[in-house]
């Protein structure tokens, strides 16, 4: 039978990346979208950005909402200090499965936790699954629709500190109108828009920064 994008993405990482080089998963993997084939990862353009705000925030502690075929997962990891932990958490086993080996080829397993389930049922239990005390960094990049009540679920689970920062991915495109609303009028958040376009494309999109200010 045909193969899936995903696996047609974990080819050319297979194929054009060394292992245990997370650089050049990345490059990899940007490199067949642009060229090959189109998925939605945050991408080269976007990922500068990513980078700053991991690089910014030095975190303990990131959770990814979305892991897709484990581009950002990566892309962050990578960036990681040794002891720091990334929780991503994936409904899809399919794409969990890829990931897992994308997440692999890049030598990243130490330092990522792969969870295969929902976010609405996973969130409530990170503090007693991995003895978090708080989320430095959240990286929003799955259902648009879900990027409020997930952060709201956050909130509601005592996963955020004074200067944690959640970074959502597609603000403008697919668009997440509610969550904009809401932590850009929200008094507990300060929210920056960082400019930027679909990822591979010239279409206007973003990421919008916000902190929690406690
Ligand atoms: C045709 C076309 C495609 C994409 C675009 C533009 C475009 C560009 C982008 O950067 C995009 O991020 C998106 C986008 O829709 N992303 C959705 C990404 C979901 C992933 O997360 C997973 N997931 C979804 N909800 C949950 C959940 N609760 N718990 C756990 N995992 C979840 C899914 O299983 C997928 O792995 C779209 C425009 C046009
Ligand atoms: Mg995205």
């Amino acid at each position: 039978t045909r193969s899936t994008r995903p696996q047609r993405l974990l080819g050319a990482v297979q194929k054009s990346a060394t292992r245990g080089d997370p650089c050049s998963v990345v490059n990899a993997i940007d490199q067949f979208c642009r060229h090959t084939e189109w998925a939605m990862n945050v991408g080269d353009e976007k990922g500068c950005i990513l980078d700053s705000v991991v690089s910014e925030v030095n975190p303990a502690t990131v959770l990814e909402l979305g892991t897709y075929c484990g581009y950002s997962t990566v892309r962050i990891a990578r960036l990681l200090p040794p002891h720091a932990k990334l929780i991503t958490l994936e409904f899809n086993p399919d794409f969990a499965a890829i990931a897992r080996q994308v997440i692999a080829w890049a030598g990243m397993e130490e330092k990522v936790h792969l969870v295969e389930g929902a976010s609405g049922e996973w969130i409530p239990k990170i503090k007693e699954q991995f003895g978090v005390k708080a989320l430095d960094l959240v990286f929003l990049d799955h259902w648009k629709d879900q990027y409020l009540p997930d952060t709201k679920l956050i909130e509601e689970c005592g996963l955020l500190r004074k200067g944690s920062v959640l970074l959502a991915d597609n603000v403008i495109f697919p668009g997440a109108p509610q969550y904009l609303e809401y932590v850009r009028s929200s008094q507990q958040y300060e929210s920056q828009y960082f400019k930027s376009h679909l990822e591979y494309t010239k279409v206007e999109d973003g990421l919008e920064k916000s902190v929690f200010l406690g």
